[in-house]
C-alpha cells in the first residue's frame, strides 16, 4: 500500500499561480484570455479573473468531447465550453489544477482549435506532478510534487470558495 502523501496547501499555491499569472500578463505586450479546463481549472481562472480585476469574461474548457477514452468514460462533467472572446488571433492562457500525463492539456487543445486559431497558447498550472506522456509543458507551476503513479490528485473547492486537494490511493 502506498503511504499518503503531504500536500502543500492548495489556497497558498493559488496565490503563487495568481503571482505566476500577474508575472506572465507583465511580460506578454497583448492582452491575454484565460480559459480555465473544467472543472478545477474552471474554478481557478474564474477566480484568477476576479482578483486580476481583467476586464471581460474569462473562459471554460470542457476536454471531454476530446479525451482518447470518450466512448468508455462519457460526459463526465456537466460544464460545457464557454469561450465569451474571440479565439481567432487570441493570446490564450490555459489554467489548469494539475498537469500530468498531457493528455488533458492535449484534449483542451483539440477542443480550443475547433473555435478558431489562436496567436498563441500558454499553461498554467498549480501542481506539475510528472509523469509525462506526452510533449507538454507548462509556462508556469506553482509547486512541482511528483506523486506515485496508483495515486489520483484532485482540486476541491468547500462551499466558501476555499480550494483544496484531494488525494486518492488508486490501488485496492
Ligand atoms: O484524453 C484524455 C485526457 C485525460 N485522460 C485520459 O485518460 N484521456
Amino acid at each position: 500500500m502506498t503511504s499518503p502523501t503531504p500536500l502543500p496547501d492548495a489556497e497558498q499555491l493559488y496565490g503563487a499561480l495568481l503571482a505566476g499569472v500577474k508575472a506572465l500578463a507583465a511580460a506578454t505586450p497583448q492582452p491575454i484570455h484565460l480559459a480555465g479546463i473544467a472543472s478545477g481549472g474552471a474554478w481557478l481562472a474564474e477566480r484568477l479573473h476576479r482578483d486580476l480585476g481583467w476586464p471581460g469574461a474569462h473562459g471554460v474548457i470542457s476536454s471531454a468531447m476530446h479525451r482518447d477514452d470518450f466512448a468508455r468514460r462519457g460526459l463526465a462533467h456537466s460544464e460545457q465550453t464557454v469561450l465569451p472572446f474571440e479565439i481567432a488571433g487570441a493570446h490564450v492562457l490555459l489554467i489548469d489544477d494539475v498537469l500530468y500525463t498531457g493528455r488533458t492539456i492535449r484534449a483542451a487543445l483539440n477542443e480550443l482549435f475547433d473555435y478558431g486559431r489562436p496567436a498563441s497558447v500558454q499553461l498554467a498550472v498549480l501542481i506539475d506532478r510528472g509523469g509525462r506522456e506526452l510533449p507538454v509543458e507548462a509556462t508556469f507551476s506553482a509547486a512541482r510534487q511528483a506523486l506515485p503513479e496508483g495515486q489520483s490528485i484532485e482540486l476541491g473547492r468547500d462551499a466558501d470558495g476555499r480550494l483544496h486537494f484531494v488525494l486518492e490511493n488508486k490501488e485496492a
